[in-house]
């Protein structure tokens, strides 16, 4: 039973393209209602709920019916822009149903580089929570360009959660992935993979687990979920990477029962 768990007021929950997404590139609306519905239900028990989802690739190439996302930036870049729209109006319709309001959070690495940005953005999240509006975050594709990638880009959405957790000093970061959590090797790869149930600190030996890319859809692999994990136990936060086939897992771990992969500085 991971006790301190059960009583994050604060939460932040990621989901990648792989969640949002069937492999056959079609939107998975099952995934999303059921994600909608549970972060809706978080919300009425008085918990704060942040969303930051990918996929706006993803829906985007869905959209506009390509095969695949295009080579150059700018392509990419407008196919995200297509598929944020659409991906809005999903999660706005969906949130409606239950009574909730969304709104829109596109962010760029200013908001850890300036102040005065971090400050703006400080304030705006603490505005949205106290007015119970939910916050659907995603990397602002159309200014964080390809060529300036040092300067502007997060890289990928699992950094940006673990960043979006630190402004807002979040109990909790949920990773929702297409894989159960991190494992002693790639499942993909090694049938005989164990789950890793814990993780205290990010050794090296833990970051030479994370192995190289992962799905078609997803980008960073595990490799960016550790990266994010070692920001939020710098932070002295928790992270917690479980599969988001069905979302609502997030009730059963808000209840404290061991599943995924636990990131956190205490002893169980
Ligand atoms: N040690 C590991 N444990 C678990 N998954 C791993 C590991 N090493 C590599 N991976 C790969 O990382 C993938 C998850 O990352 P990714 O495809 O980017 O998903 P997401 O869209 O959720 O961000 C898994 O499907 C798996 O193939
Ligand atoms: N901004 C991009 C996010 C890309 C990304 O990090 O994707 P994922 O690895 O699925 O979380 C998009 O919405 O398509």
């Amino acid at each position: 039973m991971r006790t301190t768990i059960a009583t994050s007021k604060r939460v932040v929950i990621k989901v990648g393209t792989s969640s949002l997404m069937y492999a056959n590139g079609k939107i998975n609306l099952r995934t999303i209602e059921r994600l909608v519905r549970v972060i809706a239900d978080l919300s009425n028990q008085g918990r704060e709920v942040v969303l930051v989802s990918s996929g706006a690739i993803g829906v985007g190439i869905h959209k506009l019916q390509l095969d695949e996302a295009p080579i150059e930036m700018a392509g990419k870049q407008a196919v995200a822009a297509v598929g944020q729209s659409e991906l809005m109006h999903i999660y706005s319709k969906l949130f409606g149903e239950y009574g909730h309001v969304v709104g829109q959070v596109l962010l760029t690495r200013d908001v850890i580089d300036f102040p005065d940005s971090r400050k703006n953005v400080t304030n705006t999240f603490a505005k949205m929570l106290e007015h119970h509006i939910i916050p659907i975050v995603n990397e602002n594709d159309t200014v964080s360009v390809n060529e300036i990638e040092h300067v502007t880009r997060f890289g990928d959405n699992d950094q940006l959660s673990a960043i979006v957790s630190e402004i807002i000093e979040a109990d909790l970061l949920i990773i929702l992935s297409d894989i159960d959590g991190l494992y002693d090797s790639d499942p993909h790869k090694n049938k005989a993979a164990k789950l890793i149930a814990e993780v205290q600190a990010i050794t090296p030996a833990i970051e030479k687990l994370a192995g190289g890319e992962g799905s078609r859809f997803g980008t960073g692999g595990m490799v960016t979920k550790i990266e994010a994990a070692q920001r939020v136990l710098h932070n002295k936060s928790k992270m917690v990477i479980t599969n988001g086939a069905d979302p609502y897992i997030i009730h059963a771990i808000l209840a404290g029962k061991q599943i995924g992969t636990l990131f956190s500085l205490e002893e169980k």
